[in-house]
């Protein structure tokens, strides 16, 4: 019997917490929301109607669950001190920043948890995590030690799967884990080409990097990963992104290109040395051909990329084959981009369907469709040895959107984070949460 192989797609559920506080420098959605009001409830709603949709086109979903904020534990490093009210309290009054850091829901833009290496890549044939150590943005410099935990609760058995810790917490390793990271192959099952994307060198300050917006992940960080996951050189690719872009807004590489087996789909502006890479791409890839999708700047603007999301999908392999783009509703109500993504799917490449997906919520904190997953493709033995609970079913569907109802707030401005029932309120939810997903202790609250 020959084994199946699938990618499987594990979402991010928001967390109680989710609102706009603006935390982002060089992320322009993020700014240009900031002190809005969010809605939590909706937000939530939105990603699990999004897991729904994939589930119910035949793909396998996962659920990654949300981390415990606000981060107490965080504020009593930076030396606040009382019982956890009066750190909340003090914290929020003292330092509204590094207060509203802590709050963050980040933890819902699963793409940045970590970097999954497929076991078909790997040099032992076992499935790689690292959980990314985020340090370019203090509030999601909090998340890897928890994201490590939950990945292996979920990813438990040691014969299939490894963890790494995360890399060294610091600029010349900063790491955002697979929203730079691409992984092309003729089939799940086979040896893929892992592409890596960095915006700058840590130790080589005479190399490009961009001058206005910060460039999240090094080249060293990208390579560790490849060194830790026991990747070969014949079969991994180093790109830099082109800093020009980063300027603009593209704070990782997901903002402007996006790969699926044998797809790479990205704009013309997006990398450095692009001709080159590409062949390199080619070579490592083998002698069947990979289809380039190249968008040019006539086409769509790197602004009108960045607004929209246009590369921010999920590009994703149904079960009959063909392919299918999971785009956000803004590509749908930009003319250019609408009338690009309708033509795309008339060509001859193996993209034949659009389906638009309402994200809003997280989109105006610059996390689009393909922000909100974490890609883990896996054979049918270690699916089996995945968490069951962890996987998307119509009961767990519905018991998640009930759990939501029960524990979300409808509307949360950043002024309501300072309230202190909202520390109760997120850690009865996600207690009852580590339940119902069987997760067992993950959350600093329950160590
Ligand atoms: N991959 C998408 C990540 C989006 C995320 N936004 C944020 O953290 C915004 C949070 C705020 O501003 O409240 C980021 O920039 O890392």
């Amino acid at each position: 019997m020959s084994s199946r192989h699938v990618e499987v797609n594990f979402d991010g559920l928001v967390g109680p917490t989710h609102n706009y506080a603006g935390l982002s420098y060089g992320n322009v959605a993020s700014l240009s929301n900031a002190k809005a009001t969010s809605s939590p409830r909706s937000a939530a709603k939105q990603g699990l109607a999004k897991m729904k949709a994939l589930h119910d086109l035949g793909m396998v979903q996962g659920v990654l669950a949300p981390q415990e904020r606000p981060d107490t534990h965080a504020l009593r490093r930076l030396g606040f001190t009382g019982n956890d009210g009066e750190v909340l309290a003090k914290a929020a009054q003292q330092a509204p920043e590094i207060f509203q850091a802590v709050c963050s829901a980040s933890s819902m833009w699963t793409a940045n948890a970590a970097t999954v290496s497929p076991g078909a890549d790997t040099a032992n044939g076992k499935v790689h995590f690292t959980p990314a150590n985020l340090t370019n943005k203090f509030h999601r410099s909090l998340e890897p030690q928890t994201s490590g935990r939950i990945l292996q609760s979920m990813f438990a058995n040691p014969r299939y799967f490894e963890h790494h810790t995360h890399l060294p917490d610091n600029e010349h390793f900063g790491d955002e884990g697979a929203a730079n990271h691409t992984r092309l192959c003729s089939s799940y099952d086979k040896a893929g080409v892992e592409i890596f994307t960095f915006g700058r060198y840590a130790f080589d300050s005479s190399k490009p990097a961009p001058s206005r917006y910060p460039a999240r992940q090094t080249y060293e960080a990208s390579q560790a990963i490849a060194r830790l996951h026991g990747l070969s050189d014949e079969t991994t690719v180093y790109i830099q992104q082109n800093p020009a872009v980063i300027d603009q807004g593209v704070f990782h590489n997901d903002v402007i290109a996006v790969g699926n087996q044998n797809v790479l789909f990205y704009h013309e502006q997006a990398f450095l040395d692009t001709e080159k890479k590409l062949h390199e791409i080619q070579q490592k890839f083998g002698s069947e051909p990979v289809y380039f999708i190249e968008v040019k700047t006539s086409e769509v603007s790197v602004e009108d990329a960045v607004q929209t999301y246009l590369f921010n999908t999920q590009l994703i392999t149904l079960p009959s084959g063909k392919m299918a783009i999971i785009a956000p509703t803004e590509c749908q109500e930009n003319d250019s981009v609408a009338d690009y993504l309708a033509q795309l799917v008339t060509r001859d490449t193996p993209i034949q369907q659009v389906h638009y997906m309402d994200v809003k919520q997280s989109m105006r904190n610059g996390g689009g469709p393909a922000c909100l997953r974490l890609r883990v493709a896996l054979n049918d033995t270690e699916l089996a040895a995945v968490n069951p609970a962890v996987i998307l079913t119509d009961t767990l569907f519905n018991r998640l959107n009930q759990w939501v109802d029960k524990h979300y707030r409808d509307e949360l401005a950043v002024a309501d984070l300072a309230d202190p029932n909202l520390l109760d309120e997120s850690r009865t939810a996600l207690d009852e949460l580590t339940q119902i997903l069987k997760l067992g202790s993950v959350y600093p609250f329950q160590l």
